[in-house]
């Protein structure tokens, strides 16, 4: 079910925060339900899993990917791969998402990756850059389903001031210029703050162009 044009245009003056737009309900409750079922069927194929950090500490949100690429992380370092650690392909980005990543970016090279983030309750995602692709001028868009969390922005370099918003399904996030190297992290996720996941949790979706 493609939403018209017209529809999209009436969402098209982002928040800006340091940068970062945020679009706040981007996406109305039927087509939330229906990109959750797009990606149920994503992590049929490519089921989530626990990545480990480097340094070998299990991350406390769960990732899978579908694209030309995935990203993966483990006692190798954080980097894309182009198959899920099972072997298998990883499916291809649903269509609605391609849509979206054209409305918002029309002039952007088309997302080779769509980092599947799931986050329990209690999981968060600690400050960081998204710095694992080959050309970083090009923009990332994140898109929230389910439960509220508290997105944090900072800076190009690590510390300083921040600057926090809550995150709620539907809502999506352009990083592009300045604050495509920015600092950014999930302090919390609110729990029982949606209805859209059956057994609660936070679904992030994260387009991104990799070579
Ligand atoms: O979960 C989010 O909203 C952010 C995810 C993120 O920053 C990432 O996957 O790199
Ligand atoms: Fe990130």
């Amino acid at each position: 079910m493609p939403r018209g044009q017209d529809a999209l245009r009436l969402c098209a003056m982002p928040l800006n925060v340091r940068g970062f737009e945020i679009y706040s309900g981007y996406f109305d409750v039927s087509e939330q339900t229906f990109l959750v079922e797009e990606i149920r069927s994503c992590l049929r194929a490519a089921p989530l899993f626990q990545p480990v950090t480097p340094r070998g500490n299990p991350m406390s949100v769960r990732m899978s990917s579908a694209g030309q690429f995935g990203w993966v992380s483990d006692r190798q370092g954080y980097r894309y791969e182009p198959k899920h650690p099972s072997g298998v392909a990883w499916p291809a980005i649903p269509e609605r998402l391609l849509e979206t990543w054209r409305d918002l970016l029309p002039t952007a090279r088309p997302p080779e990756c769509c980092l599947i983030n799931w986050y329990a309750s209690d999981a968060k995602m600690g400050m960081h850059q998204d710095k694992d692709e080959a050309d970083m001028d090009q923009p990332v868009v994140s898109v929230s389903l389910g439960d509220e969390a508290l997105f944090r922005m900072g800076n190009q370099t690590k510390g300083g001031k921040t600057e926090s918003i809550w995150l709620r399904s539907g809502d999506v996030v352009v990083m592009n210029g300045p604050a495509r190297r920015a600092f950014h992290g999930i302090d919390r996720v609110r729990a029982n703050s949606s209805t859209l996941l059956p057994n609660g949790g936070r679904i992030n979706l994260t387009l991104r162009v990799v070579t």
